[in-house]
């Protein structure tokens, strides 16, 4: 398996605090009421389990994934569901936790979906934004932190299925 050097961009110390605000926020935001997770897969399981344990409020999860249509046709931001949910949104307050925003592409065609199944409620939280690279705009109320556009991998993100499980997030170096 090829190794890449890996430089920290965001430690461990830094991510877990921030987890922990964000959770925070989150238990303010919702006080009274509780909140429905729904993890995309993969990438975004880590940062799921550490923010729900930050959570104050009742947390119930489900998992979704997705995949943009490679090749030609991934500038046509058709996304296709994988993996649909288990439960039913309807009258539930939903948040979508991602472990990062980039063209926007997922996250818009996602947010539009889920909107058609009636939740009471329906936000976006991600760990990692890309402002520069956004294609498409989609409105996302918790962002972890905004970052430069280098590739980063780590807290669940890949590079080719490796890296996921690093403790902090770091920028790959390409030679
Ligand atoms: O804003 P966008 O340009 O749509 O990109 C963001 C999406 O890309 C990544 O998922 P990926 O398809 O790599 O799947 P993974 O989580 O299984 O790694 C990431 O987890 C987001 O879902
Ligand atoms: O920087 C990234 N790293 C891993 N996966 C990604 N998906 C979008 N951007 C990235």
């Amino acid at each position: 398996m090829e190794k890449h050097h890996i430089e920290v961009m965001l430690s461990e110390e830094k991510v877990d605090a921030r987890i922990k605000e964000l959770g925070e926020q989150i238990s303010r935001d919702y006080a009274g009421k509780s909140v429905h997770l729904i993890c995309i897969l993969k990438g975004s399981v880590y940062f799921t389990c550490e923010l729900a344990k930050r959570i104050t409020v009742p947390v119930t999860m489900d998992f979704m994934q997705c995949s943009s249509y490679g090749g030609e046709t991934k500038s046509s931001g058709i996304v296709k569901i994988v993996k649909d949910l288990d439960e039913t949104i309807m009258d539930r307050n939903v948040i979508i936790i991602e472990d990062i925003i980039d063209s926007g592409r997922t996250l818009s065609h996602l947010k539009k979906l889920l909107a058609q199944r009636n939740p009471a409620s329906l936000k976006i939280c991600t760990l990692l934004d890309k402002p520069e690279r956004r294609v498409v705009d989609v409105d996302v109320e918790y962002v972890g932190f905004q970052i430069e556009d280098k590739f980063v991998v780590g807290y669940g993100l890949d590079y080719d299925q490796q890296y996921r499980n690093l403790p902090y997030i770091g920028m790959v170096e390409f030679d």
